[in-house]
């Protein structure tokens, strides 16, 4: 029945208009202490957070408006201890993933390379794109940077992502304009009338998928079952135009204020 359900979703996507494209889910990506929760804090509250539960995977819902269309996005905070895992379980849910490192930590780039990699190999096995943005954090460390942003262009151009480089604890500006794009994305796959939906829908379904900054375009991409995944539902004040950040109870168990 997912299945079924997939394909026609996909089958449907080019009658579908950019003013239609409601919902996306998008699956944050990357090594531990990348700053994966602290970039999903930032876009969702604009504060900077430094305690976290690293083992805690979980949901978020925010509303915005991305170029003066609404929309929903869901973004999951994923928690993979050292390597790509279930990469499958993400494949079955997401519309597009955010793959996070950090420029001051080599080894997290490195592990970046592998979440491409599976990424690439299982959309294309399934003849779907998945938008991929490439995102080096901790730009604030400069000092201590590892990872050049040639290697950033370099791996991004290599897989057909688009790169960036932001820090969670600096511009909020930035870090949302990250979020934005993803969004941007995931409309241009819609558009392009390919199948950027699940193939296998659990109680997690993304409604339209949606998603252009910067560099490179993008070209592979794929999808979790959301299996018991937390999902917090934010009423950004974004989307309400008004710029006060909403108090939450979220990102793996810690109060936000
Ligand atoms: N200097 C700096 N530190 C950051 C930044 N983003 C996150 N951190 C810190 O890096 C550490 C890890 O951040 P998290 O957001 O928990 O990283 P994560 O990828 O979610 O890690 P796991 O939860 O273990 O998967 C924390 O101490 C954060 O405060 C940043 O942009 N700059």
């Amino acid at each position: 029945m997912s299945s079924m359900f997939g394909k026609n979703r996909a089958g449907n996507l080019s009658t579908i208009p950019d003013k239609c494209v409601k919902e996306c889910n998008v699956a944050i990506l990357g090594c531990k202490g990348s700053g994966k929760s602290a970039l999903l804090v930032k876009f969702l509250t604009k504060r900077f957070i430094s305690e976290y539960d690293p083992n805690l995977e979980d949901t978020y819902t925010s509303e915005d408006i991305v170029d003066q269309q609404p929309v929903i996005l869901k973004i999951m905070d994923t928690a993979d201890q050292e390597e790509p895992a279930n990469m499958e379980r993400y494949l079955n849910w997401a519309n597009a993933f955010l793959v996070v490192y950090s420029i001051d930590n080599r080894r997290s780039f490195e592990v970046c390379h592998q979440y491409l990699e599976s990424l690439c190999q299982c959309t294309k096995a399934l003849h779907q794109e998945r938008p991929i943005i490439l995102l080096g954090n901790k730009l604030d460390m400069e000092r201590y940077r590892q990872v050049s942003k040639s290697d950033g262009i370099t791996m991004a151009s290599k897989y057909g992502c688009l790169f960036f480089e932001v820090s969670a604890c600096l511009d909020y500006d930035c870090v949302q304009h990250v979020f934005h794009e993803v969004v941007r994305e995931i409309k241009k796959a819609a558009k392009r009338k390919l199948p950027i939906h699940p193939l296998f829908i659990t109680e997690e379904k993304p409604a339209v998928a949606l998603s252009s900054v910067t560099p490179i375009s993008a070209t592979c991409k794929e999808m979790p079952s959301i299996a018991q995944a937390k999902l917090i539902t934010v009423k950004s004040s974004r989307a309400q135009s008004k710029r006060r950040a909403p108090t939450l109870t979220l990102l793996k168990g810690f109060k936000i204020f």
